[in-house]
């Protein structure tokens, strides 16, 4: 589905992205992890097409997505940052519609079967009650609530996540993560995402990308990935690895 050959991306003569292959299959979560600076967010804005590439090509459904409209972007492919939606004062049924837009055509007013979906993606983000109120009146967690239901509305076919869960207490990480896989799992969605917590990565993500000085360093299952030597290559501690006592995945103790 997601397809990345030898993806480059130089500025000012510095390599940001080194010689990145990956492929992530329709339906799969996949997670980016790495040090500060190791060049996730720069990756994720190959992918979306925020940067150009310098080498290689980022490929959807065989499709190289440079050639796309910004439009057929924004039909196929939706981002998450970890500031979820700036707070303005518009409400969270208008800033949900939104995510309708790229469905639109210029000028053409949303449908009765626009309302319908958005209505459908509230109840299900359990947002139905809070459609009137600003966004601005929200709290960090609950706005990136209804940043998630923009996306969905949005119906995309690859989600990119970066650091969804960066500013979120424990509770709303778990929301927002929960939210995402049933989203996955209802209907196919291919979801790429960033996130510094390597136990939420184990717990969430079918498999890992491990990232370093702009390289792949490692892919494969958290059971490849979380070990004391393989983290220790790229992270300046040694961290111990544990099971955890129901999931059957490994969770790192500092
Ligand atoms: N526009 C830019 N111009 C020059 N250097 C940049 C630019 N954007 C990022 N960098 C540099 O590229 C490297 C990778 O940055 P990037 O933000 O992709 O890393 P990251 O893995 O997402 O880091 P973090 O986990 O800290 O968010 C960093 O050294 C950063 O300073």
């Amino acid at each position: 589905m997601l397809s990345l050959q030898h993806v480059t991306k130089m500025i000012d003569a510095q390599p940001l992205v080194s010689d990145v292959s990956f492929d992530v299959e329709k339906g799969q979560c996949f997670g980016l992890i790495g040090p500060n600076g190791a060049g996730k967010s720069t990756l994720m804005k190959l992918i979306s097409g925020v940067y150009d590439t310098t080498g290689g090509q980022v490929r959807l459904d065989g499709q190289p997505i440079k050639r796309w409209s910004h439009k057929k972007r924004a039909q196929r492919v939706s981002v998450l940052t970890q500031d979820g939606l700036s707070p303005y004062p518009i409400s969270v049924l208008n800033a949900v519609m939104m995510g309708r837009y790229p469905h639109l055509k210029f000028f053409q007013r949303e449908s009765d079967d626009d309302m319908k979906r958005v209505q459908d993606v509230l109840a299900i983000t359990g947002l139905s009650n809070m459609q009137d109120q600003m966004l601005d009146t929200l709290s960090g967690g609950e706005r990136q609530r209804v940043a998630i239901a923009k996306a969905m509305v949005q119906e995309p076919d690859l989600l990119l996540l970066d650091e969804p869960t960066s500013y979120l207490d424990i509770g709303y990480q778990t929301e927002v993560l929960n939210l995402v896989q049933d989203w996955q799992k209802r209907t196919g969605l291919t979801v790429l995402m960033v996130l510094h917590d390597l136990n939420l990565a184990a717990q969430y993500c079918d498999r890992l990308i491990l990232m370093d000085k702009g390289e792949v360093v490692k892919e494969g299952t958290s059971d490849d990935i979380l070990t004391t030597e393989t983290l220790a290559t790229v992270y300046q501690t040694t961290p111990e690895i544990v099971r955890h006592p129901t999931k059957n995945i490994p969770q790192i103790l500092l």
